[in-house]
């Protein structure tokens, strides 16, 4: 393949994730599901609150008849309904949480209340609108009114709304299987055993770790030598995998073996090069078998290159398969700690320090510095020739982490 003008990166997201189609449903209980994105929308079974409840601890009366003073005649406590009735003058002690009686429109808080035997005095100031401490009947939901829209994830208040909404099972997408190949002859499996001439292959636990920010099931091949034989039999042990990761040899260089060893697969290239540093090199294949589509991801082999196009490419893959309305993460403008210098003609993300304050660009952005990429949380986002920015100034940035990566 000669070599193709690097593509923009939005465009070579585009084209990535229109390969991928969504995976079959499946149904999972609430909890074993959390994680995973709704392959359907999911409307109420029931409404919540199923009656109008009090939202505070103290007494219902009338709400023509806030003034008192009143005489208690019962009690309405969570889960332990008031069945009788209630006259002018009376009043029911109510928990917070507990049935509002059907003769009742207002709360008064037990502090704005003296209680003696069961004779109430105003103390306090009768509650403003009447009924300002019910919460009304439907008023989070409904039944048969849409909860949750097809794509959303269901992280921990999603699942508490799709129980509370009456489900004990959703849909979701079959999780991805993916298998991470590091490729090198100078990997080292052993981080512990590794010679001069060699480095440990730390781009496989990465990429398998990223992967599983997600609800996927990983492999893990190799690390595998420069060699078409081995390349070869790495690519055979993943032919079940929905998604297949390489790192290293993606590149020009003459045991760049990554593209060849894709072709005797019988994958074909997509796409080749994207316009970012890090990660120019990384390529895009499919391969169709039995009426299925295997996805390739061909990252560089630099760590930080490895990392940045996982970000950008291999999770936002792995949330299309799994169903995700949103599944390219979002970018927000940060002011810049320092300045930072003049880019050069491809969009580059330097990695840096965000306080919640301002982001620190790293002094080092080498695209083999892991210290580096671990020290930050950010990648800010330079478009192609951006000018110098002063300290102060508002650049974008990606989150890494605090949910950036999900
Ligand atoms: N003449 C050119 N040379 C290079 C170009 C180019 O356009 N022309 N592109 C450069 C860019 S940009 C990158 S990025 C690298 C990526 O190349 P490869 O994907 O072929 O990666 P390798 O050469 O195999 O490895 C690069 C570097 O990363 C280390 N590595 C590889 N795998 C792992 C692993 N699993 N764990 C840890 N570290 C790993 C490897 O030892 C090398 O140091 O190409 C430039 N060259
Ligand atoms: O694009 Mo390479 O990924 O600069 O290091």
């Amino acid at each position: 393949m000669s070599k193709p003008v690097p593509i923009p990166l939005e465009d070579a997201q585009a084209r990535l994730l229109q390969l991928a189609g969504p995976l079959p449903v499946e149904r999972v209980d609430v909890e074993g599901a959390i994680g995973r994105y709704l392959a359907e929308p999911i409307a109420a079974r029931r409404t919540q609150p199923a009656a109008d409840l009090s939202a505070m601890d103290g007494y219902a009366v009338a709400a023509d008849d806030l003034a008192g003073p009143w005489q208690v005649v019962g009690e309405s406590a969570a889960g332990h309904p008031f069945g009788g009735r209630l006259a002018a003058g009376q009043a029911v002690r109510i928990a917070t949480g507990a049935i509002v009686p059907a003769d009742a429109q207002a709360i008064i808080l037990q502090e704005d209340i003296a209680r003696q035997g069961d004779s109430l005095r105003l103390t306090g100031d009768p509650p403003v609108p009447p009924h300002k401490h019910i919460r009304p009947m439907g008023v989070d939901f409904a039944v048969g009114g849409q909860v949750l829209a097809a794509g959303v994830k269901l992280g921990p208040a999603q699942g508490a709304l799709a129980i509370s909404a009456g489900h004990k099972h959703v849909p979701v997408r079959a999780m991805p299987k993916v298998a991470v190949i590091d490729s090198g002859d100078e990997l080292a499996a052993e981080p512990d055993c590794c010679a001069p001439h060699q480095i440990p292959a730390s781009n496989g636990a990465m990429l398998a770790a990223m992967a599983r920010t997600l609800p996927c099931r990983v492999t893990r091949i190799g690390p595998v030598a420069d060699t078409m034989e081995a390349l070869a039999a790495a690519l055979d042990a993943a032919r079940d995998a929905d998604v297949v990761v390489t790192s290293g040899g993606a590149s020009v260089g003459d045991h760049d073996l990554i593209k060849p060893a894709l072709a005797a697969w019988g994958a074909e290239i997509d796409f080749w090069r994207v316009a970012i540093k890090p990660g120019k090199p990384i390529l895009v294949a499919t391969r169709e078998q039995a009426g299925r589509r295997q996805i390739v991801l061909g990252l560089p082999g630099n760590p930080v290159s490895s990392h940045v196009t996982a970000y950008f490419f291999m999770l936002p893959l792995l949330r299309t398969l799994l169903g995700a309305a949103r599944p390219l993460p979002l970018r927000f403008r940060v002011r810049l700690a320092a300045p930072i210098k003049a880019n050069g003609a491809r969009r580059e993300f330097p990695r840096g320090t965000w306080d919640g304050e301002a982001v620190l660009p790293h002094s080092l952005q080498d695209s083999a510095a892991l210290a580096a990429l671990s020290a930050s949380n950010v990648l800010i986002d330079r478009p192609a020739h951006a000018p110098r920015a002063e300290a102060g100034e508002e650049v974008h940035a990606f989150l890494l982490e605090n949910g950036g990566l999900a």
